[in-house]
């Protein structure tokens, strides 16, 4: 048996004007988590929501909200997310070379769960530190598209990377994001990834509850076989 599926509908294909309720769609439907992403207009060329949008959505539910900080300065919104109650906190390797062991310890204190993302071009053995070092990151997040917009094509060259990742680390949580849907999924269940963030093929589909049900099955099915 394989690490736990969890299927993330990315919450930028949602309707913002309805969030609470786009939210609780997706959960009656089957999601597992809720993918939340935080673009600052710096690190990536789209801005998006911040901690006053979570603090929102958690009225609203009680959902693991997966939060993806595509930000130059994390470390400044350690507190705000945690104080607006985000569930896990996942920072780009790329700006946190210098601070990632006091970010990882101050995401904890804040009861987050730590999770480092990697750009397509970002080699993976940059993440090795954050996963085996004393006070480890629990996530890593292979981004299958340059992060900034929803909509885009999946990388099939990023699959490498979560091979390798699952190769070495068979325990821990490998998520992909980006241009994942009933085309892509296979391949990416097969190299290892178990957490799914899909936006605009869950959000696009006639019927999403099933495209959800189909990316779980891929991802228990490719462990089945392994
Ligand atoms: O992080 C993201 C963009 O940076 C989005 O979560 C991601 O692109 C999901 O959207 P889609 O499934 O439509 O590709």
């Amino acid at each position: 048996m394989g690490v736990a599926a969890k299927i993330a509908p990315s919450m930028l294909s949602s309707d913002f004007a309805n969030l609470a309720s786009e939210a609780k769609r997706m959960l009656s439907l089957g999601a597992d988590w809720l993918h939340m992403d935080i673009m600052d207009g710096h690190f990536v060329p789209n801005l998006t929501i911040g901690a006053p949008v979570i603090e929102s959505l958690r009225k609203h539910t009680t959902a693991y909200l997966d939060c993806h900080l595509m930000v130059t300065n994390p470390l400044d919104y350690v507190d705000p997310m945690g104080k607006a109650g985000a569930s896990g906190f996942t920072f780009h390797v790329e700006v946190s070379k210098e601070n990632w062991q006091e970010l990882v310890q101050k995401i904890k204190a804040k009861g987050m769960r730590p999770g480092v993302a990697v750009k397509p071009g970002t080699p993976i053995e940059e993440v090795y530190p954050l996963v085996e070092g004393e006070n480890p990151v629990e996530m890593v997040l292979v981004m299958t598209v340059e992060p900034g917009f929803g909509g885009q094509k999946f990388m099939p060259e990023t699959m490498e990377k979560v091979q390798v990742l699952r190769k070495k680390y068979p325990s821990l949580d490998i998520e992909v994001d980006g241009g994942l849907g009933p085309s892509t999924i296979d391949v990416a269940a097969s190299a290892g990834a178990n957490c799914i963030v899909a936006g605009s093929s869950v959000f696009g589909a006639s019927e999403p509850g099933q495209v959800i049900s189909l990316l779980r099955k891929s991802v228990q099915g490719a462990q089945q076989n392994n």
